[in-house]
């Protein structure tokens, strides 16, 4: 969220109007977010059911639910860590010239020990034969009639890996509630685990509310927010388009209530006459608390529960479903997938363009970077005009610019914070 710590708020804010009195009373997200997540079942507290045994191929992206143990030391011996030549303790002074015996590939046997005055040649990843002190890289010594001179000293130890460095038999290799990445994957399989026990995936119900989708408005929160939850920890049904028919809506409710983990809805949340989505859960058996953050977009929000399943009513407008999903949805989602929470941490950048605005709410707009500075930071331009309503801009924008709801003006050249949509490394 932003904190106004990189924010430059302009000089002139202790004059500028305080917020109007429509938004007096909002919640700041932060807070909006930590009752939202106060109010799902601590996923610490939940029998681990329904867990799964997975293959290692099968378990990128999953919640790790049982700790793995190395069964064996890693690396499991003594091993070069160069290509080069092993040498005995008493090889290892400045005049030492040992005679060339046999080679060590990587996977052979070692064979038998070597003697002060014998040196063998070995490969990266080549077990040691007993009686190698260290190993001497090849580009460091000279060949001449079958022996091997080194051209620098060595110690004890150089260019060795030794058994277990890395691993130790019986360490736990990860921990429960992982989220499994390409790292993770590498050192299980390198410790020789072949199967993994994950979190059962958490069962999402997702449907759009309104009369007028499927008319001449066509439905583009639920695609979107069905791709935001397109990952391996998550297990979506589409509920599709449900009519302004506060009974239809509830029936519906109740129904997914039975077999899913968290119902995720957009539009309708706002309290107007067709805004169905808190007076359906309450006719479902549940409760709801309906929110009106100091959010830009974002404004509404309602949160509850029916029976074991959470529910999380996003507002209709589509830009507002997306930041309210990236803020709110998505730690409610790891909360509730037993899954480490994806802090939202902002990057520095600067903003390219001045511009007035009302304060009072916390501000996501969709930007695209326009250059960077001396420093490397991203230059932003806000992209499109801001409302809410709007796709074109979010699908043209870099990332999503974020002002305090205490910014009363930017200038250009202004320390501003940036959300970007790509992440660098993407594990
Ligand atoms: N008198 C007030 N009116 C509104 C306020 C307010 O405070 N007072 N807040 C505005 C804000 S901010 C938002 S956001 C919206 C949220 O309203 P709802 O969540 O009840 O959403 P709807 O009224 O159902 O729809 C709003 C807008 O979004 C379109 N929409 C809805 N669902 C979808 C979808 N799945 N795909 C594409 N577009 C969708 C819908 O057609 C409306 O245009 O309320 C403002 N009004
Ligand atoms: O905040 Mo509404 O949520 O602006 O579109």
């Amino acid at each position: 969220m932003p904190d106004g710590s990189l924010m430059n708020t302009r000089p002139d804010a202790a004059r500028a109007p305080s917020c109007c009195d429509e938004e007096a009373g909002l919640m700041p997200p932060a807070e909006a977010r930590r009752r939202l997540l106060a109010d799902a079942v601590p996923v610490e507290g939940l029998p681990v059911e329904g867990q799964e045994t997975l293959a290692l191929a099968d378990a990128l992206g999953r919640i790790l639910a049982e700790a793995p143990a190395a069964t064996r030391d890693l690396p499991p011996f003594d091993q070069s860590a160069m290509d080069g030549y092993g040498l005995a303790e008493a090889d290892l002074a400045p005049a030492a010239a040992p005679a060339l015996g046999r080679t060590i590939t990587a996977g052979a046997d070692p064979g038998p020990a070597i003697a002060a005055g014998e040196t063998v040649r070995l490969l990266t990843g080549a077990a040691l034969p007993e009686g190698v002190a260290a190993v001497v890289m090849e580009e460091h010594v000279a060949l001449r009639a079958g022996q091997v001179l080194p051209r620098r000293a060595l110690r004890p130890g150089d260019n060795i890996r030794r058994r277990g460095e890395d691993v130790a038999c019986g360490e736990i290799l990860v921990a429960p509630g992982t989220r499994l990445d390409a790292r993770h994957l590498a050192l299980l399989a390198a410790a020789g685990i072949a199967q993994v026990a994950v979190r059962p995936r958490l069962r999402v119900a997702v449907l759009s509310n309104g009369n007028e989708l499927g008319g001449a408005i066509h439905d583009s929160n639920r695609p979107m927010l069905l791709a935001l939850l397109a990952r391996p920890e998550v297990a979506c049904t589409d509920l599709g388009v449900l009519p302004d028919d506060r009974a239809a809506i509830a029936a519906a409710l109740r129904d997914a209530a039975r077999d899913h983990d968290l119902i995720l809805a957009s539009g309708g949340v706002c309290g107007s006459d067709a805004d169905h989505l808190p007076g359906a859960i309450r006719d479902a058996g549940g409760w709801v608390r309906t929110l009106r953050l100091a959010l830009k977009p974002g404004k509404p929000l309602a949160h509850g529960r029916i029976g074991r399943a959470a529910c999380l009513c996003l507002p209709g407008n589509p830009l507002a479903a997306l930041v309210s999903m990236l803020l709110l949805g998505r730690p409610l989602v790891a909360r509730l997938a037993g899954a480490p929470d994806l802090p939202m941490v902002p990057q520095a950048a600067v903003a390219g363009e001045g511009f007035a605005r009302k304060p009072g709410r916390a501000e996501y707009a969709p930007a695209r970077i326009v250059g960077h500075d001396a420093a490397g930071l991203p230059i932003l331009v806000r992209e499109g005009s801001g409302g809410s309503a709007r796709l074109k801009p979010l699908s043209r924008a870099d990332g999503l610019l974020c002002l305090p709801a205490s910014c009363t003006s930017v200038a250009a050249g202004d320390a501003v914070q940036f959300h970007p949509f790509a992440t660098p490394l993407g594990l």
